[in-house]
């Protein structure tokens, strides 16, 4: 699928905090389609920018009726309406377009954590061809329940205890689920996603690895100009040397690996890892041997915290050593900084929303040694950024495959 397509099938995550955000967002990626986690108290202006196809609002710890709970932006109404895109709350969800939309959430006399029953009992698009009576098993986990809905909603499933399970407004493209669908404990929550995805919404399906990694070394080599160099720091863990292996085919000899042996590495580990990285990999990489440097450093110092800093420190000064040598070398400073971090390292830096702390949009960059210099000129290329580990694993694959 080219980029464009995946662009404009995207299905944006507005996470409210609820700990089966990021299982969403995986099992709307398993069905081949492209979707991205954001923070639920994003500006309309960062939602409008991405364009998204669909829009899942997810559960949260919140109260609705908390004075500072977290809630979409004003104007997210109209921009959803007039632009056709659909949304599907997700238990906390679901309650917030019940009561930003005009009808009512109060303290369920019901209240329902664990495995529950629903039944069908209006057909609709989000259960498929499953008729009115179809009963499921699904996971609710919620102390309040939506008790009127807004003008022009439907209840099309209930629970056991009579409690709203599902609603939808077809014609304002608004859908609900009190339970919660990604969870295994909700057998059917996977068909129910794809019935909203595909037959409510018409996604179309595509997104894969083979394109991401294609369009990842396309993006690398349009970035990185003829004569610049760049460095990655490998540790022998998966995350970095995907990284570098990616940038490697991408522009050669221009990426200059470095391998770090602090003193503190395993029996053979230096052994192992290099040997890796030339036979299997073909990946170029210097070994500094820093175990004086770094020993020395440590020696009579027992608080572990403090041990964390010394060795950041020491790797960053490694790291610029070594940058330094490239440039006496090539006759000019190397100009990238390759990292290995992963989607869930982005998301975990963005402060859970409702804590009082104020979202980010610049997203920080926290995989790395120690933490970066703040002062650091290097730019940062993070090819895997948008990938949880799983799929690294399978990229990883693809590209050994690719490269071979
Ligand atoms: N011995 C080392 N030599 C060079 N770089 C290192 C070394 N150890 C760690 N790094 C760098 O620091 C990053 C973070 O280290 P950490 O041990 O937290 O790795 P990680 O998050 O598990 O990722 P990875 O799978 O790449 O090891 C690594 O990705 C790598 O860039």
């Amino acid at each position: 699928m080219d980029p464009e397509s995946v662009k404009s099938n995207l299905v944006l995550i507005l996470d409210y905090g609820s700990q089966y955000t990021h299982l969403i967002t995986r099992r709307i990626r398993s069905l081949s389609v492209f979707s991205l986690c954001i923070s639920g108290t994003s500006s309309l202006k960062s939602i409008v920018d991405l364009k998204p196809r669909v829009i899942i609002l997810s559960g949260g710890p919140h109260s609705v009726h908390s004075p500072n709970s977290p809630s979409f932006p004003d104007g997210f109404v109209d921009y959803v309406e007039s632009n056709g895109v659909f949304v599907l709350g997700i238990c906390y969800g679901l309650q917030l377009i019940v009561q930003r939309l005009g009808g009512a959430v109060r303290v369920g006399e019901r209240q329902e954590y664990g495995r529950m029953e629903i039944e069908v009992v209006r057909a609709c698009g989000l259960f498929g061809s499953n008729e009115v009576g179809h009963k499921q098993t699904v996971w609710m986990s919620h102390g309040e329940e939506a008790a009127e809905l807004p003008e022009g909603f439907e209840v099309v499933a209930r629970s056991q205890q009579g409690a709203v399970a599902a609603v939808e407004n077809r014609e304002r493209r608004f859908y609900g689920l009190q339970y919660h669908p990604e969870v295994t404990h909700s057998p059917e929550g996977m068909e129910t996603l794809r019935y909203f995805l595909f037959d409510v919404c018409g996604v179309d399906a595509g997104w894969n690895m083979e394109d991401v990694l294609n369009e990842e070394i396309k993006l690398i080599k349009g970035m990185v100009a003829p004569d610049d160099h760049v460095i990655c720091a490998l540790s022998g863990g998966v995350d970095s040397t995907v990284a570098a292996t990616l940038v490697h085919k991408a522009i050669g000899d221009r990426l200059h690996c470095v391998f770090v042996d602090n003193g503190l590495l395993r029996y053979k580990e230096r052994e192992r890892v290099m040997e890796t990285f030339e036979r299997d990999l073909h990946l170029p990489v210097t070994c500094v041997d820093a175990t004086d440097q770094f020993l020395s450093k440590l020696k009579g110092v027992v608080d572990p915290e403090m041990k964390r800093k010394i060795i950041g420190k020491e790797f960053i000064s490694s790291f610029d050593a070594f940058g330094q040598d490239l440039e006496r070398k090539f006759g000019k400073k190397p100009v990238y900084l390759v990292q290995g971090t992963l989607y869930p390292d982005v998301i975990e830096s963005c402060p859970p929303p409702g804590s009082g702390r104020t979202h980010s949009h610049t997203i920080k960059s926290h995989h790395n040694v120690g933490g970066l210099p703040k002062d650091m000129k290097l730019k940062l290329i993070e090819p895997l950024k948008l990938l949880f580990k799983d799929e690294v694993l399978d990229f990883a694959s693809l590209l050994i495959e690719f490269c071979s």
